[in-house]
């Protein structure tokens, strides 16, 4: 455990208060826990660049680093499916990336790479779309913004499962 690694961590530490929030439909407690989510999704860049910065990039930071995007991530989705605000489908097939992609962390020897993989730019990317999509789906916008939102979602889940197999083909 280093520096790095328990800013990692750390940025777990909303997610309590941004349910809070989420769950009370009075717009201006919506909007904090839309503030919440993107200062926690938004520090992503924070650890990674600390950990090169003081050369203390871990095998355990590889592996956390992308993890806590996944509960980042997913946390909002699952309590917006339960608000009805976002088609499970979507979620599913994000989340099933996910914990594949998860999973073959822990074995990438399963692909035949010999290490921890950290994420690529596509992973970076499907990151960034998907804090995007899930912050406009949050947000207390006005109707108009229901089917821009659900587009801009729905080009997240393709990018998420893209970013997928290019982590999986050799
Ligand atoms: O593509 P993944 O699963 O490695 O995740 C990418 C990270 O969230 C980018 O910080």
């Amino acid at each position: 455990m280093n520096l790095p690694t328990w800013i990692t961590i750390s940025r777990l530490l909303g997610l309590p208060f941004l349910f809070y929030f989420l769950n009370n439909p009075t717009p201006s407690y919506r909007w904090i826990s839309v503030i919440i989510f993107v200062v926690a999704a938004g520090t992503d860049w924070l650890d990674g660049y600390l950990a090169r910065k003081l050369n203390q990039v871990t095998e355990l930071g590889k592996f956390l680093d992308p993890l806590v995007d996944k509960l980042l991530v997913l946390g909002p989705l699952l309590n917006l499916i339960d608000l009805g605000e976002v088609p499970p489908w979507g979620v599913f097939l994000i989340l099933s990336r996910e914990l594949a992609i998860a999973g073959w962390r822990v074995n990438p020897n399963l692909t035949g790479k010999a290490s921890i993989q950290g994420a690529n730019w596509w992973g970076k990317l499907k990151t960034v779309s998907q804090i995007i999509a899930i912050a406009l789906l949050m947000a207390p916008l006005p109707s108009t913004w229901t089917i821009p939102s659900l587009i801009v979602f729905w080009l997240s889940v393709m990018l998420t499962l893209i970013s997928g197999v290019i982590y999986l083909v050799p």
